[in-house]
């Protein structure tokens, strides 16, 4: 079987799930953090460095990965894990949600979108074919229809045309996709308008995919609003297969997210944050570059196993930070990762041991205090 999902407990109180996603590359062990290696590689981290933080599975970008070098180049060297030499999992995004928030004057038809390249201007046209033929070239384990991610707030009219366009994209992409090696998910949208919601979710159960993607989130609504969204999903999607939280996130976030059912995350957050010295933990989170860790020499975080935590002070990375030194970024996505990758191992752990409650209890109480 090239890819299976196994839920392997269910908190009664919350229906927070534990799982096991089988694929071609290794079994994912959920709830699952998934890094994000948007062109080719998470920033500032090898992978033998990926694997020592217990990394399970890395995300890419289609949108990058076509504009440079080419599907074609990661085709003959032999498929994206040869090419960066991550021989984990790996989920492609359709570059749907890139084509709208990074590329110039694009116009959407209903044949795909048309659109100029962020790198040079080149004009383009990606459709769900293309989009599900370059994910197929990459080799990813688990690929993302190609979706229309409408921007908030919006009106239910607007939501509305872009739930039955990314219907009809996905339809489209189911029809070509070929790969049996690899999962093709299909992405709910909706915004926030809980019947396009629900009507999006069943006419993509209807189509059966192997796994469904939450999308449209994460783009500025209030927590609660995502929230809501969750609430509402959770009793729709079907139970025995993997739910994807796209684009998200905190760490609130996260554990609230498996409290309502949701199995997988990714967030430029960790490596985006760390470069900047914004530091997760614990204990809520911090910018290294505050004077108050000037002569401090304990670690970022006395609860993390981290390279970072365990051989530096604070008063060095921050050092390292205001002196534009390589390492001071790659210590603090360094921990950022680890820590996100732990809080979902750790709630796995929770769920397995029947006290998910008690984790989310204990998490919101420590990570609220900012007692840093
Ligand atoms: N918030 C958010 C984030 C992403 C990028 S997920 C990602 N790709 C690569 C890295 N991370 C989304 N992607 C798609 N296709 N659709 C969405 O609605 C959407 C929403
Ligand atoms: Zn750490």
């Amino acid at each position: 079987m090239m890819f299976e999902f196994r839920v392997q407990a269910v908190c009664p109180e919350t229906g927070a799930r534990a799982g096991e996603l089988v694929t071609p590359h290794g079994i994912i062990e959920t709830p699952v953090f998934m890094p994000v290696g948007t062109r080719a590689t998470v920033k500032a981290m090898s992978p033998r460095e990926m694997e020592e933080i217990e990394a399970q599975i890395v995300l890419s970008n289609t949108y990058h990965l076509y504009l440079r070098p080419g599907v074609e180049l990661i085709e003959k060297a032999g498929g994206l894990h040869r090419f960066m030499n991550w021989h984990r999992p790996i989920l492609t995004d359709s570059g749907g949600f890139q084509v709208f928030s990074l590329s110039g004057i694009n116009r959407i038809k209903e044949d795909g979108v048309e659109f100029s390249s962020h790198l040079d201007g080149s004009r383009h046209f990606m459709t769900p074919e293309l989009a599900t033929r370059v994910q197929e070239g990459l080799g990813s384990d688990i690929a993302m229809c190609f979706d229309q991610c409408v921007e908030l707030p919006c009106d239910e009219e607007t939501a509305r045309k872009s739930v039955e366009r990314t219907l009809r994209w996905a339809r489209r992409c189911k029809e070509v996709h070929r790969r049996d090696d690899q999962a093709l998910f299909g992405i709910v949208q909706g915004a926030l308008f809980d019947d396009l919601r629900k009507d999006c979710a069943r006419e993509l159960i209807a189509m059966d995919f192997p796994g469904y993607s939450i999308g449209g989130l994460s783009v500025g609504e209030s927590h609660d609003e995502m929230y809501r969204i969750l609430d509402l999903l959770n009793p729709i999607l079907p139970q025995e297969k993997p739910r994807y939280l796209m684009g998200v996130g905190f760490p609130t976030n996260l554990v609230e997210g498996v409290a309502r059912g949701v199995d997988m995350f990714d967030c430029v957050l960790p490596t985006r944050n760390g470069r900047n010295g914004t530091l997760l933990t614990s204990r809520g989170k911090f910018n290294i570059k505050h004077s108050r860790f000037e002569e401090d020499w304990g670690p970022i975080d006395p609860d993390c196993d981290c390279y970072a935590c365990r051989e530096f002070s604070k008063a060095y990375i921050r050092h390292l930070y205001r002196s534009g030194e390589m390492l001071g970024a790659r210590l603090c996505s360094w921990h950022n990762l680890r820590y996100l990758i732990s809080l979902m191992k750790g709630a796995r752990e929770a769920i397995l041991e029947g006290r998910f409650p008690q984790f989310r209890d204990r998490f919101h109480e420590l990570f609220s205090t900012g007692k840093v």
